[in-house]
């Protein structure tokens, strides 16, 4: 799903690489925390995965595809099947609710009755359906984050990346985006979240890698937020594949139940409300993912490396896997907002 072999990041004009030498696979179905100090190399764990960054050397592969020889003028099509949550919201502060969710959709050029029907099955699902029409500052900071995780999903992801989707809410709030990505998790999505709230971590027990001036120093199936004390694991991929469920994306349209419920209704972020959620979505079990090779090491052998060149900048649209680099660029929809209060 996403393999990361002998991947070095080294940004124009630093001394020290952000990523240096990482071997990562990560198997369909998973939620992985990508834990480390600041400055360690998370986010740019999730941008290389997004292709807004290429890496210096290595080579890095996703849903099957190898970044490296994916043109930019395909980058939008490759990112439809991601989405994307960032710890300041970034929504668009002239638009309501609804047309932050319908936006992902139109600018891919979906129907007028498909978005119809999507958008309003999607805001149910993070419990936002008597809020479609207001505007993101009419929003608490966890009502604007499930809007963002609601735009992330509408497209039916099978991967969501997640830069410290916590990072500015309280930790009741926290708890309840966390039970809603959670549930995205158990309907099929691989979730790659950074992330520094070690309660989050330690609550989820799922699994952690960390990060260390640019090495994973731990990579842990079931693990807690981590000191420097512990100890090196190397994890290999039998035990990882025996982790992942056997479960495909499921389709926005059966998924319309609500996967968000408000914390104060003691909704604890347990695998076994992920469980029933499951059950209750009726997920059709996808055959499992072929066994990964028993190496039983996270190493593997250094690959040809390519130069690559610096990415362009790049606007929300296109950083959301939704429009091209310059294609129908409306500037009226390039704007971001952070969280309003
Ligand atoms: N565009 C850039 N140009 C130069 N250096 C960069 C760039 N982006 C990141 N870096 C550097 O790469 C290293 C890793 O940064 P990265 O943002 O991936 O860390 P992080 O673990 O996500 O940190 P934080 O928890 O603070 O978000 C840091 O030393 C950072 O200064």
């Amino acid at each position: 799903m996403i393999r990361f072999d002998h991947v070095t990041k080294k940004y124009p004009g630093t001394t020290r690489p952000a990523l240096n030498a990482i071997d990562l696979e990560i198997l369909r179905g998973e939620f992985v925390f990508l834990i480390g100090a600041s400055g360690s190399g998370k986010s740019s764990c999730l941008r290389l995965v997004l292709k807004e960054e290429k890496p210096s050397t290595g080579s890095i592969h996703v849903l099957g595809q190898d970044l490296g020889t994916i043109s930019n003028r395909k980058i939008p099509y490759f990112r439809r099947n991601l989405g994307v949550v960032f710890q300041d919201f970034r929504l668009l502060p002239n638009k309501t609710v609804y047309d932050n969710v319908a936006f992902t959709l139109q600018v891919i050029g979906k129907s007028r009755g498909y978005i119809q029907e999507a958008v309003p099955d999607t805001l149910k699902m993070v419990g936002l359906d008597g809020k479609a029409q207001r505007y993101p500052h009419e929003l608490s900071g966890g009502e604007q984050q499930r809007v963002a995780i609601a735009r992330a999903i509408v497209n039916k992801p099978q991967v969501l990346l997640a830069d410290e989707p916590t990072g500015n809410l309280d930790p009741t709030t926290s708890t309840g985006i966390m039970t809603l990505l959670e549930r995205i998790n158990a309907g099929g999505t691989t979730v790659m979240m950074a992330t520094h709230e070690a309660a989050i971590v330690d609550q989820m027990q799922r699994r952690v890698i960390e990060l260390s001036a640019g090495t994973i120093v731990r990579d842990e199936r079931h693990g807690g937020y981590a000191t420097s004390a512990v100890p090196i694991l190397a994890v290999g991929p039998e035990s990882v594949a025996a982790a992942a469920p056997a479960t495909s994306a499921v389709p926005t349209s059966t998924m319309s139940q609500p996967l968000y419920v408000e914390p104060e209704f003691n909704d604890e972020v347990t695998d076994a409300a992920a469980a029933v959620t499951a059950a209750a979505q009726a997920v059709q079990p996808a055959p499992a993912a072929p066994p990964a090779p028993m190496t039983g090491s996270m190493i593997r052998p250094l690959l040809p490396v390519a130069r690559h060149e610096v990415p362009e900048q790049l606007g929300l649209a296109e950083k959301l896997g939704l429009r091209g680099p310059g294609e129908n660029n409306d500037q009226s929809n390039a704007q971001e907002v952070g969280p309003t209060k």
